[in-house]
């Protein structure tokens, strides 16, 4: 039998410990580059994986599993890159001097432009997007939990080797390799696009998703968005219970008929927050601009306007500066209601 493809993945938080640990619990080989706040943690505890199926896992990490030392990339066959996008550049030169040509990298982050930020930095290596579909809450230190479902998935190449779509298969987080990755990111887009208004609402996700005015909101951020993949003529792949078109009709629903027919959406973990929210609390620099700020960018290609996504990025830029917190459902549902008349 060949030998199991080495996997490093660079940039260890809530997506790349989860991913790293379900991998190590398969019995892949795999070396996480991270913080030292996480691994002098995982010096004194197991890393635990667990997801909504009632997989749980606790492995105790050996320094070579877990290192802050971006060299221990060389010699990897596969790196996923899940650090946040503003640190997309840093990452690509830390990684630079030690990968190998051909070397496949992923981009498992959000936003559409990530992979191509990282190309001109690892001109050898194949950098190719990727795409997380389900949500990892750190619910107590070193312990990270899937709340949601999906595939993994990534831009269809031959330097994903059938024994790399293996060791994720015995992970049970299946890497589906796609034809149009574009697509497959504007439609996880529209699904970010909850990021900053979960992000103002200091809600967790079922509990501001349960508020229909955070909902219209949502879905008046989706249907400018829609519309200008519809005049780019960027399609969108179904990523949800219902086509992405249909997505701000459901989000528009009453309440009482959203819980009826979105049940699937409000199964998720109640503790569940999205990954902005995660980055105002730990005042980080949060992923706005390659959220919304990348349909204000396409609508400016198509001389087009974008009020309600700027709008978000206006307000998140003010939380981001610590004046905005806590915002209503009906504010924030007013706010957007303005920028639009106004656009
Ligand atoms: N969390 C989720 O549920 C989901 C997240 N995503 C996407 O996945 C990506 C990762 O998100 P998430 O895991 O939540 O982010 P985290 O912030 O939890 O993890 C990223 C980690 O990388 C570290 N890091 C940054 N730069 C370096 C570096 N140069 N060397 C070593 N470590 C570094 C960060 O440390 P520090 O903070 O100190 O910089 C942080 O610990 C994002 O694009 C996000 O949008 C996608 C789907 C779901
Ligand atoms: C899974 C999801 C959509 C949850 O909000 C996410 O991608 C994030 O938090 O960044």
């Amino acid at each position: 039998m060949s030998k199991p493809p080495r996997i490093a993945i660079f940039g260890a938080g809530s997506v790349g410990c989860y991913l790293g640990g379900r991998l190590l619990a398969a019995g892949a080989d795999v070396v996480m580059i991270g913080r030292d706040r996480l691994a002098s943690l995982f010096r004194n505890q197991p890393l635990r994986v667990s997801d909504y199926r009632g997989v749980d896992s606790s492995l105790t990490l050996t320094d070579g599993q877990y290192t802050t030392d971006p060299a221990a990339v060389a010699g990897a066959d596969l790196v996923l890159l899940t650090v946040k996008s503003a640190a997309t550049e840093d990452a690509g030169q830390a990684l630079a001097p030690h990968l190998a040509p051909g070397t496949a990298v992923i981009s498992l982050q959000n936003g559409i432009s990530n992979a191509d930020r990282l190309k001109p930095l690892l001109p050898e290596p194949v950098v190719l997007s990727g795409m997380v579909p389900f949500n990892v809450l750190q619910h107590s230190p070193g312990h990270f939990h899937q709340g949601t479902e999906g595939d993994l998935m990534a831009a269809q190449h031959s330097a994903i080797t059938p024994a790399m779509e293996d060791a994720f298969a015995r992970a049970g987080l299946p890497l589906i390799q796609q034809s149009d990755m574009r697509s497959v990111l504007w439609s996880k887009l529209l699904l970010n696009l909850n990021n900053p208004i979960n992000a103002l609402s200091g809600l967790p996700l079922k509990a501001e998703l349960s508020q229909r005015a955070y909902r219209l909101s949502l879905a008046m951020a989706q249907r400018e968005t829609l519309a200008l993949l519809r005049a780019a003529g960027i399609p969108t792949v179904k990523l949800a219970a219902v086509p992405m078109p249909l997505v701000p009709w459901v989000m528009a629903l009453p309440d009482w008929l959203f819980r009826r027919l979105a049940q699937a959406m409000l199964s998720i973990d109640p503790l569940a927050r999205s990954s902005m929210w995660e980055d105002l609390q730990a005042g980080r620099r949060t992923e706005v601009d390659w959220i919304n700020g990348e349909v204000v960018q396409l609508a400016r290609r198509l001389v087009r306007p974008a009020p309600v996504n700027e709008c978000l990025v206006e307000l998140i830029r003010e939380a981001e500066a610590g004046t905005l917190r806590n915002l209503s459902g009906e504010d924030l549902l007013e706010k957007l209601n303005t920028a639009s008349r106004q656009g």
